[in-house]
């Protein structure tokens, strides 16, 4: 319905936004998502759990009962879940929403990125479900733009556990909204309102990217630079489940030699700040027509053969590199 995605969107029913509303009573409007977050197939979700519980492997058994018994116990608090790329993170925070919303409570899974938000059963970004203003730079104590009496509001007063995956790209200023407006929505001077928040990321990834910034910037709109990164409490999952059901020994080594990288090991030239990679980490090649060649040889005959594609990619880290895309063969 129109009126849904204007509450969605802008947190708006459509007389408010001066439009013709349906004949639909304002709290059917308001409720709709409520009922949004909890309208999954509980018999399905308690199934999952049943199943996929017993899999978890030592560390991430250790994550799902202590973040469950936070949950259960109703005392709040704020959870970090250190996970280096194929661990399993979205197994478990997956699990974790099905054990709670198979008991028909609420749990929102929100994500910094749109990419990351698709891959959590009813993920949003948190930029568009908590309202966060767009430019985190400019405003000192930003809060969401949530309504006391909208749907959103009702959720974070009742939902019994917020994951933001991705977190790590978020403005420390994002997190802060958050928890003024829990305070707030919640009537409690609790760190975030006494609501249970599941933090998860990889800080060797991407920080938040802010446009025309120094790296000071950058370090200083990171979480971990936030008053309330203090409450933060830890847990890790580092066995590689990517590497360990496969059992491809080459995976291993270079999920290790990244892990190297983000945890600084490998040297650094100081003069310059670029590190040199292990000589055995990947292929190198010297010019852009070369990595053309190599990654899509053959490409005149290949070019409609879909299989033949979907094994290769050039991924462009900087927008001027996307160029390589562009060019004909
Ligand atoms: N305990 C487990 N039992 C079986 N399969 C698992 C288990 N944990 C993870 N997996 C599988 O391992 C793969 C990697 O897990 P997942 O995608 O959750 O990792 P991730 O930490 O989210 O990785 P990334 O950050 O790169 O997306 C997936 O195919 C997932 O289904």
């Amino acid at each position: 319905m129109i009126e849904d995605m204007c509450l969605l969107i802008a947190n708006k029913v459509l007389s408010c936004l001066g439009m013709t509303a349906p004949n639909r009573h304002m709290h059917d409007a308001l409720n709709h998502e409520l009922q949004r977050e909890q309208q999954y197939d509980i018999e399905a979700l308690a199934e999952t759990v049943r199943t996929n519980v017993p899999q978890l492997n030592q560390q991430q058994r250790i994550a799902y009962d202590t973040l469950i018994e936070a949950v259960n116990s109703g005392s709040g608090g704020i959870y970090f879940l250190d996970a280096p790329g194929g661990t399993g993170k979205t197994f478990l925070i997956s699990l974790l929403l099905a054990r709670i919303r198979s008991r028909n409570d609420v749990a929102l899974a929100l994500a910094s990125s749109g990419i990351a938000a698709t891959l959590l059963e009813g993920g949003r970004t948190a930029h568009s479900a908590l309202k966060l203003p767009l430019n985190m730079q400019i405003t000192e104590t930003p809060i969401c733009n949530i309504a006391k009496n909208s749907a959103m509001a009702k959720i974070l007063q009742v939902c019994k556990l917020i994951v933001w995956d991705e977190c790590t790209m978020a403005h420390k200023r994002s997190l802060e909204a958050l928890d003024r407006t829990l305070k707030d929505l919640r009537d409690n001077h609790n760190i975030f309102g006494g609501a249970m928040i599941l933090l998860s990321g990889d800080f060797r990834q991407t920080l938040p990217v802010i446009p025309r910034s120094t790296v000071a910037d950058e370090l200083n709109a990171c979480l971990k630079s936030s008053n309330l990164w203090q409450y933060v409490k830890t847990l890790q999952l580092t066995t590689n489940m990517r590497v360990f059901l496969q059992h491809d020994e080459t995976a291993n080594v270079f999920a290790k030699q990244l892990l190297d990288i983000g945890n600084n090991k490998v040297a650094m030239d100081t003069s310059t700040g670029f590190i040199t990679l292990p000589t055995d980490f990947c292929q190198i090649t010297d010019s852009k027509e070369e990595l053309i060649q190599r990654v899509f040889p053959d490409i005149a005959q290949n070019f409609n053969n879909h299989n033949w594609l979907g094994e290769r990619a050039i991924l462009a880290a900087k927008i001027k590199m996307s160029r390589i895309s562009m060019r004909p063969f």
